[in-house]
């Protein structure tokens, strides 16, 4: 389990030269977790995830790591937790000179294992990642999707509990990312290591993590399950982050039914948000049975996420304003978000 109690990070002395890069961060990522953090250019992101390992000193604050105090360790005992803790990289950071082998096999080396124990490791450890048959290429001979899988595979070579994941998957084309994110999958479920990532990119947030925390100018500004930052994002960077995956921008065609709509019937246009059970159900044409309105769906879209049904529908509600009202309330019991929609309706 990994903990953060009110980091702060601060760099540069004097007033003028002073940068809080962290301002008070708390979280707590728990055992087989992928914690995703999110945030755009400079919020403080990659200091955050170099606070982990300390490869950045937190100025202030707490970092646990299965309940072990990180900045209470003595320089041996960091090096001895600094084992349990992979890390992977935008830019792979391979040595360029070293085969494949040589690279995975870099800190077994350091560590002084026996070279046959070091051969069978690195070994399957190359076979975990799919990259058996590449063990005497140069970095430069591997796409940057088979690059990112040895930098997993080195990352792996000591056994760690926690791996680090530092824009893991930035510089790579969407196909290659989904086959690096299912890796991540694989590491997480079949050798139970708990991930924390840190990304731009909320698609990955999206496809990968079980929790997230967007973290805006060294503060968290929002955390919790995916699905539910997803579904009721609260801050507004939190919805501009969920915005560029679930686009639930109001097509123009939509908005003009709106903007009439709205004249004739103040009632009549409402976003339905649908999460877990209540897309099994039919509860759209259940609502139109029970109640006398006519229900149009007008825009929107179903998906799944973290294996769980999730619907974001735009439906005009026509009838009595009553009956309107009643089904609206309805749509609520069975665990559905209904709001009516206005310009920023998520
Ligand atoms: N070594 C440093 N010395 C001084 N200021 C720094 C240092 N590293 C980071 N900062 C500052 O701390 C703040 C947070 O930077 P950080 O790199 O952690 O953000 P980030 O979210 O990772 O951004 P990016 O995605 O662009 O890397 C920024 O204002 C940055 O300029």
């Amino acid at each position: 389990m990994l903990v953060f109690e009110d980091v702060h990070k601060s760099y540069g002395k004097g007033k003028e030269k002073r940068v809080e890069a962290l301002k008070g961060i708390d979280f707590m990522v728990e055992k087989g977790e992928i914690f995703g953090i999110v945030g755009f250019s400079g919020a403080g992101k990659s200091t955050l995830i170099r606070c982990v390992n300390l490869l950045e000193r937190p100025t202030s604050g707490k970092v646990l790591i299965n309940g072990t105090d990180m900045l209470s360790l003595s320089q041996k005992e960091l090096r001895q937790q600094r084992k349990k803790i992979g890390m992977i990289f935008q830019q792979y950071n391979l040595l360029q000179s070293k085969t494949i082998f040589q690279n995975v096999a870099m800190p077994l080396i350091l560590e002084g294992r026996p070279k046959q124990e070091i051969e069978k490791r690195v070994n399957e450890l190359l076979s975990f990642v799919g990259l058996e048959d590449r063990a005497d290429h140069y970095p430069a001979q591997l796409s940057g999707g088979q690059k990112q899988r040895v930098g997993i595979a080195r990352a792996l070579a000591t056994d760690p509990d926690i791996l680090l994941c530092d824009e893991a998957t930035s510089a790579l084309d969407p196909n290659t990312t989904n086959a690096v994110l299912e890796l991540l999958r694989k590491v997480r479920d079949k050798l139970g290591v708990t991930i924390l990532m840190i990304t731009h990119e909320m698609n990955v947030i999206r496809d990968i993590c079980d929790k997230v925390a967007v973290i805006e100018n060294g503060m968290i500004a929002e955390q919790g399950p995916v699905i539910e930052v997803f579904t009721e994002p609260v801050t507004d960077i939190a919805k501009s982050f969920v915005r560029t995956v679930l686009n639930d921008s109001i097509p123009p065609s939509v908005q003009k039914l709106i903007d009439e709509s709205s004249q004739a019937n103040p009632h009549g246009v409402y976003r339905i948000i649908f999460k877990g059970a209540s897309t099994s159900t039919p509860l759209l044409s259940d609502t139109a049975k029970r109640f006398s309105i006519d229900v149009n769906v007008l825009h929107g879209m179903v998906t799944e996420l973290q294996g769980i049904p999730f619907g974001n529908l735009l439906v005009e509600l026509k009838g009595d304003k009553e009956e309107i009202d009643r089904a609206v309330a309805f749509i609520q019991e069975k665990d559905a978000i209904i709001k009516e929609v206005s310009e920023d309706a998520i």
